[in-house]
């Protein structure tokens, strides 16, 4: 599929056997060394000259199909794009003409999916009903989601410009009254809304250009230059998955008072709303030195965070989250495929949710594909099944639909709440960069129809975007996680992720001293590997004696 050879490296049309030359001055003297004729010897050599410059030929048609065959990738690709953008924008364009006098709200979805036909409901993915069972049923959600009776909902808030103040934060509409305080009457604490503004103006980088010339290395280890990365550290990132907390808040006091339904349901809207923030990033977070660190105090949601670096190879980050009335914990480790334009990204490792009251949870996480690294818009999915096993009453299951290249409502998300005895008891559903809702019984089951969907309640919504955009999608939560605020660089310790000078640099926009600096952490994490290499290859020897 992917050519492990650089363009640079084909040969041209003009190049033909005159480019090689075979030498035959070996053949000769074997030849005449054995007595045969002058006439038999050159014969030999013409021979040999002629199969060889068939070969030669042969071969150098090769590489002009194989050059062809990248052309025609390139093309494909680029009309892929050219399909994608007309389709989106023809059912943009359907969903105005039919949608907004009924149903205002159908003009705000991004996708544009809002009709209320049938035929705009994906047909059953085959390779979906192998892998998973029965109540495998996607619909359209933005159908009913989209629905005037459904306020909640929707992705109304991409368009929108204003800022988002403290209300926004929290969208509280059908949620249960009694809850609405939970969460966030914290204390305020000053953050900053935006990034600085950059130093320099910034050179780009083609990421073909950098990949053509590294194929067949692993791409983790080819040193690509900031322009790629976002000021944050994947510690920092790891922070990220709390930004909607207040969930676990919830689903603590719902325990408390008995509900032990809703405190599993609020953990799966947790779970699922840990995607949100990467929804439009394409840049690659700062790999952290081993050892490295970050820890964060946020009284304003209950939190302190810690994460570590703990190992290289596997590239391995544990973090732990103490909030009121529970912990968090997980350790994560990834395992990449890299299919030439896309990267797979499999986690391994479990996160775990302690609450006060002795109830555990645990989950993995699904699987992340990058996809267009070659040619079109950078963009990740998130697909897979994710089991949140409870110790108590119920357990869920939640599905992470896989976007197909034109999916006019990718982004997916259904589950259910089950028993000990397996009886589905609530269904969720929504998607992972916008709102999660409940409904309760089994909706997706055989014979169900959708009509119970009218009575969806919103568990989760994701915050409007921040009043002043940055370059690299942040969330108005990621702009403050590496902020130094005055007095916090004389407390943390050195390792900390917002000490990286190389980061720092790049958040300033200083682009040419943040390349620098990252060379030259990267090159002493390698030597340092290797010395601890060599101190663990000094130990076995000594052990040996
Ligand atoms: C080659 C470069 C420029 C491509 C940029 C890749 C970006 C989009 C990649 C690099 C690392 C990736 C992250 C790595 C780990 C995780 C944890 C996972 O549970 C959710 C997705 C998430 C958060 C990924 C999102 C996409 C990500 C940020």
């Amino acid at each position: 599929m992917f050519p492990r050879m650089s363009t640079s490296e084909m040969v041209g049309p003009g190049d033909t056997a005159a480019a090689a030359a075979v030498s035959t001055e070996r053949l000769k003297k074997r030849l005449q060394q054995e007595g045969v004729s002058d006439a038999a010897v050159a014969d030999s050599e013409r021979i040999v000259r002629e199969e060889f410059e068939a070969l030669h030929k042969q071969l150098v048609l090769l590489k002009q199909k194989q050059a062809l065959l990248l052309d025609t990738l390139r093309h494909l690709e680029t009309e892929k794009v050219d399909l994608e953008n007309t389709l989106v924008d023809e059912s943009q364009r359907q969903s105005k003409e039919y949608g907004s006098a009924s149903r205002p709200r159908n003009e705000k979805l991004s996708e544009g999916s809002g009709s209320e036909s049938d035929d705009y409901n994906e047909p059953q993915d085959p390779a979906e009903e192998e892998t998973d069972d029965e109540e495998n049923i996607y619909f359209d959600t933005t159908d009913f989601l989209s629905s005037s009776s459904f306020k909640s909902s929707g992705s109304d808030f991409q368009r929108s410009e204003a800022g988002s103040d403290d209300e926004d934060d929290y969208p509280m509409d059908g949620i249960d009254p009694s809850m609405k305080s939970v969460g966030i009457n914290y204390p305020y604490v000053r953050r900053r809304k935006k990034l600085p503004d950059p130093v320099e103006k910034e050179k780009g980088v083609s990421l073909w250009s950098m990949i053509k010339d590294n194929i067949g290395k692993d791409l983790t280890k080819v040193c690509l230059p900031v322009y790629f990365n976002e000021p944050l550290s994947s510690l920092q990132k790891c922070f990220e998955d709390l930004e909607y907390s207040y969930l676990i808040d919830r689903a603590y006091e719902w325990g408390k008072r008995g509900d032990s339904l809703m405190r599993i349901l609020s953990v799966a809207a947790f779970a699922v709303s840990g995607y949100a923030s990467t929804d439009g990033r394409s840049c690659k977070p700062f790999n952290p030195l081993l050892g490295e660190t970050y820890e964060a105090d946020y009284p304003d949601k209950g939190l302190r965070f810690f994460s570590e670096k703990v190992s290289h190879h596997p590239m391995v980050v544990a973090c732990h989250c103490e909030g009121n009335g529970w912990r968090f914990w997980a350790d994560s480790n990834l395992k990449s495929k890299f299919w030439g334009r896309s990267i797979q990204l499999d986690p391994v490792g479990v996160l775990t949710l302690e609450f006060d009251d002795g109830e555990v949870f645990q989950w993995s996480k699904v699987t992340t594909s990058i996809y267009n690294l070659i040619l079109g818009k950078l963009y990740c999915d998130h697909y897979g099944t994710m089991r949140i096993q409870g110790n108590r009453e119920y357990s869920c299951k939640l599905k992470f639909k896989e976007q197909s290249i034109i999916d006019r409502n990718p982004h997916q998300v259904q589950g259910v709440i089950q028993d000990r005895s397996g009886r589905t008891v609530a269904t969720l559903f929504g998607k992972w960069d916008e709102s999660m809702h409940y409904v309760m019984g089994d909706c997706f089951g055989k014979g169900k129809g959708s009509e119970n969907f009218s009575e969806a309640h919103l568990l989760w919504k994701r915050s409007k975007p921040p009043k002043f955009p940055t370059r690299y999608n942040f969330t108005s939560f990621a702009i403050t996680l590496n902020e130094l605020t005055p007095g916090l660089k004389e407390k943390l310790p050195p390792t900390d992720s917002r000490l990286r000078p190389d980061q720092r640099c790049l958040e300033n926009g200083e682009y040419e001293r943040a390349n620098a600096e990252k060379l030259r952490l990267e090159q002493r994490q390698r030597q340092l590997g290797f010395i601890s290499l060599l101190f663990a290859g000094v130990s076995v020897l000594l052990s040996s004696y």
